[in-house]
């Protein structure tokens, strides 16, 4: 890890949601930190005291930065992402109240506060909490502005305040509104992507997967031979690259017409997860369709395909089979090397042709092509 993410990793931690509030909470303290310069103009042409300033920054700054705390322990404290947003939104609507009391001509601007604050509600707060948020802020500066009004009349006239209590009124109702619309939205595209993704995967999943067996279907051994075909496409010194073996169950129609169809299905089953037993993890086991499986064997021979083989034979034999009590499974094979440079399709076509000899000569065996 290079040190800038090492530093990153320090400070905002590893958790992608936490991250996200952390980012959001350093956008917040940036404009904490413009509103500090403009205070600080402010004070200098006069307009503001300095005193009251000096301590609405010192305030403003030390509580924001605790928040940076605050949001780094939420997990273990048990404080989730909405009711943080309420409480830093609280924090600057405060803030804002105050800032409107020190700003002498110039409070009508910072009104405008308010409204970022709410605007802000919408990447966490619930729209419930954003409206209540907005009653609280919508309280708290009527308040403000009557007090003012009352104590000083000559510098807060309150037919100006009542106006301006008025203008804030709508805007902070309509943001409220806009807010909580804007976090629904967020919410819908959430939920509809998690859908997606959670649609894909199974898609992703029919489209490779034989249901009943859970062993790779035709169309996906298709794309995997046609890799494998990728890989080695040319000869090693006239090896041969990789074997396939054609598997038929044997008297797969007995055993569905005696037992019924739910046994021959339980059948295939236990056959495919006593066959995937034997196999190493680079070999693949397919069903190639009904009661037939194709497996792919890279890198082996023909003697180590043919003991695989065996070896399976011999699980087949004695794997129970719910519903199929008391007879034996047995299957025949036709095994194919894979020659250098040749189509898997030349392979499956031998391996085909040995398959039927197995069967012509008495099943339960495996014959080499
Ligand atoms: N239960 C069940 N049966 C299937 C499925 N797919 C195909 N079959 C049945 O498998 C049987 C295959 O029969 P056959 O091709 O005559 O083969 P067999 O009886 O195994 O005879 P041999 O291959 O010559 O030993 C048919 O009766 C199909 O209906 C399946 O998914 N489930």
């Amino acid at each position: 890890m290079t040190l800038p993410r090492r530093l990153a990793a320090l400070l905002l931690g590893t958790d992608t949601s936490l991250r996200r509030m952390l980012q959001y909470w350093a956008a917040t303290y940036v404009l904490y930190v413009a509103c500090t310069l403009i205070l600080l103009t402010q004070v200098h042409h006069g307009f503001s005291a300095t005193t009251t300033a000096q301590t609405l920054i010192r305030w403003g700054w030390g509580t924001a930065a605790g928040f940076y705390f605050v949001i780094r322990l939420s997990p273990r404290i048990g404080l989730k992402p909405d009711q943080l947003a309420v409480l830093q939104a609280l924090f600057s609507l405060v803030c804002t109240m105050f800032l409107y009391a020190v700003s002498g001509p110039l409070r009508g601007a910072t009104l405008v506060m308010t409204l970022v604050t709410i605007a802000f509600c919408m990447f966490a707060a619930r729209p419930r909490q954003t409206m209540l948020l907005s009653l609280v802020a919508l309280a708290g500066m009527g308040v403000t502005m009557w007090w003012l009004a009352l104590h000083d009349p000559a510098r807060f006239p309150p037919a100006q305040e009542a106006m301006s209590f008025g203008y804030l009124a709508a805007a902070l109702l309509s943001t409220a509104v806009l807010s909580g619309e804007m976090h629904k939205l967020r919410s819908r595209l959430k939920r509809q992507r998690r859908e997606l993704t959670e649609a894909l995967d199974t898609i992703r999943v029919l489209a490779t997967v034989d249901e009943l067996t859970s062993l790779v279907n035709r169309r996906r051994m298709h794309e995997v031979l046609e890799a494998e075909e990728r890989r080695q496409p040319s000869s090693r010194n006239g090896q041969a690259l990789s074997c396939i073996a054609l598997i038929d169950i044997d008297f797969f129609k007995q055993v569905n017409d005696q037992y019924g169809h739910a046994a021959g299905d339980s059948v295939l089953r236990s056959f495919s997860s006593a066959a995937r037993a034997c196999l190493r993890g680079d070999d693949v086991l397919a069903r190639w369709g009904g009661e037939e499986f194709l497996l792919l064997l890279p890198d082996a021979s023909l003697d180590d395909a043919r003991g695989v083989l065996e070896r399976m034979a011999e699980q087949v034999h004695t794997m129970p089979v719910p519903g199929v009590e008391g007879r034996r499974i047995s299957f025949s094979a036709g095994l194919a090397t894979r020659n250098a440079g040749e189509p898997f399709a030349d392979a499956i076509h031998r391996a085909d042709k040995a398959l039927y000899r197995a069967k012509e000569s008495g099943r339960d065996r495996i014959v080499q092509a």
